[in-house]
């Protein structure tokens, strides 16, 4: 049985202001017709749409800093990366996607939002290290924070930003990356929450801030 999309709560309104409140509406109607159909999200979402998606990747905005280049790293359908595009023009989304499928879902809702800071990218996050460098990488659902860290630390200019979504098992991530954090060269990690009187319960972040690579270090002393 198909399920149907509900109307946006109240708050969606003050999160989604201006012009990106047509987008969010657009989006919300991408995902549950062709996002559905395609296989990007199962049919059971369609009536969490706007709490569980909608609402939680745009809260992560609160943890964005102005102006920066924002990676989402598996973006899948969109989420965060598109969300945090509708919600603020000044960043500079890259979303990347290695499947071809998402990659043709998210380049049609990009076209149907006319959003011009956004660029999506097929590949994978390893396979990007040392081509492309970013200011912000954000994350939601993709791996465990071990292995995000790995992936996503080569992405980051030095004293670039991991934003990881993590939910209720954020802190024992946090725990269980700590060789991780120290070998990646990581400056600070801290749990932040986010969306306080928005979404229910407020959101759970793992910010990671990222130092000199260890394997720069090694490279400029030998030269
Ligand atoms: C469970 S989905 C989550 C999608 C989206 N972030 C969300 O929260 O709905 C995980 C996504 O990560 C992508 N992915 C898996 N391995 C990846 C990698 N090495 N680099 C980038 N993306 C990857 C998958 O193709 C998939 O779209």
């Amino acid at each position: 049985m198909s399920e149907e999309l509900s109307a946006p709560p109240d708050i969606a309104r003050d999160v989604f202001p201006g012009e990106a409140w047509e987008r969010a509406n657009t989006f919300a109607a991408m995902l549950a017709g062709p996002g559905v159909v395609r296989g990007l999200l199962g049919p059971r979402e369609v009536p969490r749409i706007w709490d569980r998606h909608l609402l939680n990747c745009a809260v992560v905005a609160e943890a964005v800093p102005e102006d920066v280049r924002l990676v989402d790293i598996g973006s899948g359908a969109g989420l965060p990366g598109l969300v945090l595009a509708i919600v603020r023009q000044d960043l500079q989304v890259t979303l990347l996607e290695p499947l071809l499928r998402r990659t043709v879902f998210l380049e049609e809702c990009v076209e149907a939002l006319k959003l011009d800071n956004v660029e999506v990218l097929r590949g994978r996050a390893e396979d990007l290290a040392g081509k492309r460098e970013f200011d912000v990488a954000c994350a939601r659902a993709v791996a465990p924070l071990e292995r995000l860290l790995k992936w996503a630390m080569p992405l980051l200019r030095e004293g670039g930003e991991l934003i990881a979504m993590k939910g209720e098992r954020a802190a024992e991530e946090l725990a269980e990356a700590t060789a991780q954090l120290k070998s990646s060269g990581a400056r600070a990690a801290e749990l932040v929450t986010v969306g306080h009187g928005k979404v229910e319960p407020p959101a759970t972040l793992v910010r990671v801030v990222a130092g000199r690579a260890p394997e720069q270090g090694r490279r400029r002393r030998r030269r």
